[in-house]
C-alpha cells in the first residue's frame, strides 16, 4: 500500500492458528473503530460462519511487523459482499461496503480513500450496476459519489388505551407467538416476500438468521430476551412477523427489533398485537417515514416520531442498468448527463421510458439535465423528488426539461430498507 503498510484479503477459509489469529485481529480493529467491546469466542465463531456464508471480501491494512511495539491489529479495515436492492421495477445486484475502519493514529491519511477507490473499481470489474451502504456520519461517502437514497424514522406508539385503530383487522387471520430458535425458515420466507415487492429493500446477510434465532449480538451472549410472533393470513400462509423484547420489566416499553409485514392488514395487525402486549405501555420500533400506522389509528398522535435519519446510500455504477431496473413514470424520453469524477458513471445517456420502463443507452447528444453521480443516488429509489433536488441547487437543465424529467422520474412508494450491515 504505501512503504510501511501492507494491504491483504482475508482468507476466511484457512483454519490454521496463524490465520484465526488473523482473524481475530481483524475482527478486534472493527469493533474498535466502532467502539464495541472486544468480541468473546461465540462471537468471533458466529461472526466467522456468517461472514462465510455471505462470501464477504475482508481486506485488513498492516502496519510493518519490525515496527517497534507492531501491532496484530491492523490499522484500517474494508469488507463487502455481494446480496441484491430491489430498484422497483427489478431486483439487481448489490455490492454492499461495510466495515470501514482506519485506527485513530493513522486517520486523515487518505487510507480509506484508497480503499473505497480501489474497492469500487473492483465492483464496476465485477459488472455491479449498484454499491450500497449504510453511513456513520453524514459527510464522508459523497465524495465517492454515493447519494442517501432511503431514510427511516424511530417511533414511540403509546400503547395504552390511547391506542385503537379505526379498524381492528379483522380478516380471519391470527398473530401466533412461535418459538424463535425454530422460527427462521418462517421469517426467510416472509423476509423474501416483503425483499421482492418493497422498493429500497436490500436482502439480508447471513447474522440475521443468528439474530432472530438466538443470538444476541450486542451482548455477545445468548438471546433469552427476544420474542417472536408471526401472523397467518386468512389462507393460513404466515404474512408477516415482529421480534420484540421488553427489556426492562419496569420500563413499561416493548422495542421491536424486526417488523416485517407482506400486506397492509398483516401490518396493521402486528401493530395491533404489539399494542395488546399487557404490562407494557409504549413501543419503540424503526419504520419506514411514509407510514400508514398513523392515519390508521383513531388518534394519530400517539405515534410520536422521535427522529428520521438516512439509511441506505446508494452509488450507481453502471446507469443503463441502474436505471433500467427502476420505474418510470411517463412516456418520454430525455437524455441525461451525469458526472462522475471517479469515471464509473460519468457520460450522456439516453432514457426513452414506456409502460413503466425505460430503455437506457450512452448517447452522443446535448443532455437535458445533468446531475453528479451522488444527486443521481439520492433520486435513484425515489425518496427525494426531481424539484427539491432542483431547488437545492443539485440538477441542472431548462425548467422544461426539469418538469419533464420529474413527471418521468417521480412517481411510486416510498422507498423502505428495513436491513441493517
Ligand atoms: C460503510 C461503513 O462502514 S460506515 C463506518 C465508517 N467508519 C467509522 O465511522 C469508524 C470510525 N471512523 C473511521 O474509522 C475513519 O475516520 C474513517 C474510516 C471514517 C475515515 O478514514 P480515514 O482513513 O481517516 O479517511 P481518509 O483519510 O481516507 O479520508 C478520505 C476523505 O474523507 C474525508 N473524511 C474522512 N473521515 C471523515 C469524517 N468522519 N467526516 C467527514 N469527512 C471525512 C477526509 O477529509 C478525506 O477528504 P478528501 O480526501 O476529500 O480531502
Amino acid at each position: 500500500m504505501t512503504d510501511d503498510l501492507t494491504h491483504e484479503t482475508l482468507d476466511l477459509d484457512d483454519e490454521s492458528d496463524s490465520n484465526t489469529a488473523r482473524l481475530d485481529a481483524w475482527l478486534e480493529a472493527v469493533v474498535r473503530g466502532f467502539h464495541v467491546s472486544s468480541p468473546n469466542d461465540e462471537f468471533r465463531t458466529k461472526w466467522l460462519a456468517s461472514s462465510r456464508a455471505d462470501g464477504s471480501v475482508d481486506v485488513g491494512v498492516w502496519e510493518s511487523a519490525d515496527l517497534p511495539l507492531a501491532s496484530a491489529v491492523p490499522v484500517a479495515t474494508f469488507a463487502h459482499f455481494v446480496k441484491t436492492l430491489n430498484a422497483g421495477a427489478a431486483v439487481i445486484p448489490a455490492w454492499m461496503v461495510t466495515d470501514v475502519t482506519v485506527a485513530p493514529t493513522h486517520r486523515r491519511r487518505g487510507i480509506m480513500r484508497r480503499l473505497m477507490t480501489e474497492n469500487l473499481e473492483s465492483a464496476v470489474a465485477q459488472s455491479m450496476p449498484v454499491a450500497v451502504l449504510t453511513s456513520s456520519e453524514g459527510s464522508i461517502y459523497q465524495r465517492f459519489g454515493f447519494g442517501p437514497a432511503t431514510r427511516v424514522a424511530k417511533v414511540r406508539v403509546d400503547t395504552s388505551e390511547r391506542f385503537r385503530l379505526r379498524e381492528r383487522p379483522n380478516d380471519g387471520g391470527r398473530v401466533v407467538m412461535v418459538d424463535p430458535a425454530t422460527s427462521w425458515p418462517i421469517l426467510s420466507a416472509i423476509f423474501a416476500r416483503a425483499h421482492a415487492t418493497t422498493r429500497g429493500s436490500v436482502d439480508r446477510p447471513d447474522y440475521y438468521e443468528a439474530a432472530r434465532t438466538g443470538f444476541d449480538w450486542d451482548e455477545m451472549s445468548e438471546d433469552r430476551k427476544q420474542r417472536i410472533a408471526v401472523r397467518v393470513g386468512p389462507d393460513g400462509e404466515a404474512d408477516g412477523y415482529v421480534a420484540y423484547v421488553v427489556k426492562d420489566e419496569d420500563a413499561d416499553e416493548a422495542e421491536v427489533r424486526d417488523l416485517v409485514a407482506t400486506t397492509p392488514t398483516a401490518h396493521l395487525a402486528l401493530w395491533q398485537f404489539l399494542a395488546d402486549i399487557d404490562l407494557t405501555h409504549a413501543v419503540l420500533a424503526t419504520v419506514p417515514v411514509v407510514d400508514p400506522l398513523g392515519h390508521a389509528l383513531v388518534d394519530h398522535r400517539v405515534r410520536h416520531t422521535t427522529s428520521i435519519g438516512d439509511h441506505l446510500w446508494v452509488r450507481v455504477l453502471d446507469v443503463p442498468v441502474a436505471l433500467e431496473a427502476r420505474p418510470w413514470f411517463a412516456d418520454d424520453r430525455i437524455v441525461l448527463r451525469v458526472v462522475d469524477d471517479l469515471g464509473h458513471a460519468d457520460g450522456s445517456f439516453a432514457i426513452a421510458a414506456e409502460g413503466g420502463r425505460a430503455t437506457v443507452t450512452p448517447s452522443r447528444e446535448e443532455p437535458d439535465v445533468t446531475v453528479d453521480v451522488e444527486t443521481l443516488g439520492t433520486l435513484y429509489l425515489g425518496d427525494v423528488g426531481v424539484d427539491t433536488m432542483a431547488r437545492a441547487g443539485r440538477i441542472a437543465g431548462t425548467h422544461e426539461a426539469l418538469a419533464r424529467f420529474a413527471t418521468l422520474a417521480d412517481g411510486g412508494p416510498a422507498p423502505y430498507c428495513n436491513t441493517d450491515f
